[in-house]
């Protein structure tokens, strides 16, 4: 990648991430709105760049999950609507002004104070606000219908505030059994019928809830993970449309020798070779984010399966070759290589957790490139 000196980097597919985009958008009921989640830098395959790419595939906003990432993305350019989702301190109402930002309100405290201090500033507003309703996430927002009509009183009893969204949070729209997702859409449509009238946004879908509950209430639609193209559900719920995964992951040997048997590899001397092996090493370690727990998973080389040997380093780690490679080869650690495979699941397999998590740990020392 320009500027950077090591091989190793993420490769992140733009078309990909437009293509995720656009097909949700064509199978979207008509008069609902994409906007993409592109928090925690774009789920680590870059914030801005992702956002313009879904903007092309027809998203018409963003969430964020920070005021910060926010201003990021108006610093690049971006003009669309934005939706902070978590708790902003009151203190910067001005900034949320400033840049022009929608915010989350899980409070009826948060909203006094905000009005409050939306009274004392010279900074033009109004402030556009999003009610939270947490009907079972257990995360942030309001609990019952009677306390989100007296936010909604309060926001419309005053010019400051436009009262822009109501909105909730499935915790479960990813798994099989829909009886919690059927028992926080019941509380919703509670809310829903307590109020008189309903913001210009009304929206409840993160991925699994668009792919596998299209018909459930909301005009917009949050679309985060799919739009990289994993599966929100890992293995459980089949894919509605191929998701085409945006992000890769490569380098390359950068020292490759020939060992015979009885030679140890790595920290703690865990691996010793019992034949003649050739050994590669690449220049990715945890500090990378690819994490320890990945010794004993395989990469690619000429597509073929090559196993991690020994401990991972903070900067390199070794592989076993099937013969004499020359340095410089591509490894691919994440995509397609020669006919085969490595995904972002089969890493969060081997780590036991989920791809989410490993996308958003690849660290800041690794460039992202954009094709
Ligand atoms: C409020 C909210 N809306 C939408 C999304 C997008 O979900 P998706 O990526 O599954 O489409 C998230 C993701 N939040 C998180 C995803 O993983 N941990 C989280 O807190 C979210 O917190």
């Amino acid at each position: 990648a320009v500027g950077w000196h090591r091989p190793t980097k993420l490769v992140i597919d733009t078309q990909a991430i437009k293509e995720n985009v656009w097909n949700e958008v064509k199978r979207m009921p008509q008069g609902s709105e994409l906007f993409a989640v592109v928090k925690a830098n774009g789920y680590g395959h870059g914030a801005v760049q992702t956002a313009k790419a879904a903007i092309l595939g027809g998203a018409t906003g963003f969430c964020v999950a920070i005021l910060d990432e926010a201003i990021e993305l108006r610093e690049a350019g971006i003009t669309e609507p934005i939706l902070i989702l978590s708790i902003v301190d009151v203190s910067y109402i001005d900034v949320l002004l400033k840049y022009d930002l929608s915010v989350t309100v899980a409070t009826q405290e948060w909203l006094e104070q905000a009005i409050d201090r939306l009274n004392h500033i010279e900074t033009q507003g109004p402030l556009k606000i999003h009610i939270k309703v947490d009907t079972g996430m257990g995360r942030i927002g309001f609990t019952t219908p009677k306390t989100v009509k007296q936010a909604v009183e309060l926001a419309q009893s005053t010019q400051l505030v436009v009262w822009e969204g109501l909105f909730t949070h499935f915790s479960t729209a990813d798994e099989k059994d829909v009886s919690y997702f059927e028992k926080q859409t019941q509380r919703f449509q509670a809310v829903l019928s307590a109020l008189f009238e309903l913001p210009k946004y009304v929206h409840v879908s993160n991925s699994a809830t668009a792919l596998w509950h299209p018909d459930n209430v909301g005009n917009m639609i949050r679309f985060g993970i799919a739009m990289y193209g994993l599966n929100p559900s890992g293995h459980m719920l089949p894919e509605v449309y191929p998701l085409k995964p945006a992000l890769s992951l490569v380098s390359q040997l950068i020292h490759v020798k020939e060992l015979a048997a009885g030679e140890g590899i790595g920290y703690g001397n865990t691996y010793t070779t019992t034949e003649n092996e050739w050994i590669g090493t690449i220049p990715i370690g945890y500090a990378d984010g690819w994490l320890r727990h990945l010794q004993g998973f395989s990469v690619l080389v000429n597509g073929q399966k090559c196993e991690i040997v020994g401990r991972i380093c903070m900067d390199q780690c070794m592989i076993r070759l099937p013969e004499k490679v020359s340095v410089g080869t591509t490894v691919t650690l994440v995509g397609h290589d020669h006919g085969a495979d490595i995904t972002l699941q089969m890493v969060a397999d081997k780590l036991e957790t989920i791809h989410y998590e490993v996308a958003c740990t690849f660290s800041d020392r690794m460039p992202r490139e954009y094709k």
